[in-house]
């Protein structure tokens, strides 16, 4: 990475996290409220402006290291810390050689922001609050365009406008690449809800913490590559944060194949559904759990008129079968494909299977039917649910926008509402656990919006559980694996192709078990 002027408290580089050595379970994720109080602490500890300064530096560090031939930069600041950070960025990339024009949307609010203007102004900067928010002529691909016009300070409740909107509308027509300053200008921390709209970053250097929004519902598509700095103040112990899921939180946990391992070492699922016109979501679901490694794999049709596995290595069943010593033994798989016939069966499921996942037609009656419900809060053992955003909304009792809202809340009540482990899906997918515990999946891309996907992620993280793993550990290997193999499918066709289930299925297999 190229140096740039030197400046007293130039901070080490800033983290790609696709390198990172984080904690096992996963990188922290903090909430606006939590980075507020470790602003407010670490600037206690340190000179005026010192946080700030850190935070401009690292800005143009990363800019110069990510657009390496850029010759002029476009730095789109706002009234706040926000745009103070993107003054002082615009100042030291100058300073590096660099053209640099600064539009401002205000007078700055904070007298951290007053003294990196005045910084900028006396360092030559022409910069004057107002005015149309036009880009430089001649900005080319190679150039920089730095978004710092919101951050941590939006209020969600009102969506950008005047000037702030003007500049949004300029960002979204411009050659250059767009590196957001903490935050995409628009996209809320906590949530990765947009205030009405957010600007699309190539790049988002996230300060202090990281946050939760970047990963989750509109988050991914807004932040582009995410990178962080930690500006060197200690983050605040914070025992229930949720965790980022991703290939390092991941490493290691994968259940292990002794070499005198059979099959019936290697756990039993059965994989129920399959009503009729269902069958294909219950073979999705059973063919998951196969190349997860599941020593046996039972498929159970509630109705006999559907049509049975075509894979060779399953094995047709009735639901009689599945209850005595198989029951007891069982890792079960319930509702793909299901119909309204799986719910006759759920109390059995609920009562005797030590290991219970619920998805699709399962989630349905568990949603209308309050005694399902109280059953599966009363279970001793560990049951997981995997709903879309509809089934959540269904489970919750309340809208799929209300779900989507605010994704990480809704996991936590649907946890604590049933007492299980929950995985509610989509982009950015979000995990809790009836203790506390939380994460947000990193992996995974639109490939995935296709039908039956959900199918093979029930049976894939069900295959996963049969094999001695620890529920929240078959849960959070299932769904970051279930992204990651959706990822080097796309890495290989570039985006915008779909992967169908079965296709999916070989990525999973062919995924490296590391
Ligand atoms: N004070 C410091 O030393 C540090 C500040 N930091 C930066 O400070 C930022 C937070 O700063 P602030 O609290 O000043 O907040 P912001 O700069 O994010 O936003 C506040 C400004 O935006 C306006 N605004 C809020 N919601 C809006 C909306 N919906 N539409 C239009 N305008 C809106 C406000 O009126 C105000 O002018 C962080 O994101 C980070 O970039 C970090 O660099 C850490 C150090
Ligand atoms: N845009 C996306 N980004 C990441 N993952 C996605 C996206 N769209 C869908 N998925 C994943 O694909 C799967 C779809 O599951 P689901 O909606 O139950 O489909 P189906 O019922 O057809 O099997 C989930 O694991 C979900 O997280
Ligand atoms: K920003």
């Amino acid at each position: 990475m190229s140096s740039g002027p030197a400046a007293p408290d130039w901070p080490a580089a800033p983290q790609a996290l696709p390198r990172h050595q984080g904690p096992a379970e996963g990188l922290p994720l903090h909430d606006s409220a939590t980075l507020r109080r470790w602003e407010a602490e670490a600037a206690r500890g340190l000179p005026p402006h010192a946080l700030m300064a850190r935070a401009g530096a690292a800005v143009a560090r990363l800019g110069r290291a990510l657009a390496p031939h850029a010759r002029q930069v476009w730095v789109l600041a706002g009234a706040g810390n926000n745009g103070g950070d993107g003054l002082v960025a615009a100042r030291l990339l100058q300073a590096a050689g660099l053209r640099v024009r600064v539009w401002l949307a205000a007078e700055p609010a904070s007298g951290d922001a007053r003294w990196a203007l005045a910084q900028a102004r006396a360092a030559g900067l022409a910069v004057l609050p107002g005015g149309p928010p036009q880009p430089p002529a001649d900005l080319g691909p190679d150039d920089l365009v730095i978004d710092a016009l919101l951050g941590l300070g939006l209020s969600a409740d009102r969506a950008p406008a005047g000037p702030v909107a003007a500049a949004m509308d300029a960002l979204d027509r411009l050659p250059a690449g767009i590196l957001a300053v903490d935050l995409p200008s628009g996209l809320i921390a906590d949530t990765g809800g947009c205030a009405g709209r957010a600007v699309r970053a190539r790049w988002t250097l996230s300060l202090l913490g990281l946050k939760p929004g970047l990963w989750t519902a509109a988050g991914r598509d807004h932040a582009g590559a995410i990178w962080h700095e930690d500006l060197g103040a200690p983050a605040p112990a914070e025992a229930t944060t949720p965790r980022l899921l991703d290939a390092p939180a991941c490493a290691g946990r994968w259940p292990q194949r002794p070499h005198a391992a059979h099959k019936g070492s290697q756990g039993d699922l059965w994989a129920v559904g399959g009503a009729a016109g269902l069958s294909g979501a219950i073979e999705l679901a059973a063919r998951a759990g196969l190349a997860a490694g599941a020593g046996r794999i039972h498929a159970v049709r509630l109705d006999p008129a559907a049509a049975p596995p075509s894979h060779p290595a399953l094995m047709s069943r009735t639901p009689q079968a599945l209850q005595g010593e198989a029951l007891a033994r069982a890792t079960v798989v319930a509702g793909c494909g299901g119909g309204a016939a799986i719910g006759a069966w759920l109390p059995a499921l609920i009562h005797g299977a030590p290991r219970l996942l619920l998805d699709a037609d399962a989630l349905n009656a568990l949603a209308a039917d309050p005694a399902l419900a109280q059953a599966l809060r009363l279970r001793r053992t560990s049951a997981v649910l995997t709903p879309h955003p509809l089934e959540a909304a269904r489970l919750l009792g309340c809208t799929t926008e209300a779900v989507q809202a605010d994704r990480l809340a809704a996991v936590r009540q649907l946890a604590q509402r049933y007492g299980a482990m929950v995985v509610l899906k989509g982009s950015g997918s979000v995990l809790a656990a009836p203790d506390g515990r939380c994460a947000i999946n990193a992996s995974g891309n639109a490939a995935l919006a296709s039908g039956g996907t959900g199918d093979v992620l029930a049976g894939w993280i069900g295959g996963l559980w049969a094999q001695g793993l620890d529920a929240w550990d078959a849960l959070r290997l299932g769904v970051w694996s279930h992204g990651a193999a959706a990822d080097a499918w796309q890495a290989d066709r570039g985006p915008g192709q779909p992967l169908d289930a079965l296709r999916l299925i070989e990525a999973l297999q062919d995924l490296p078990r590391r």
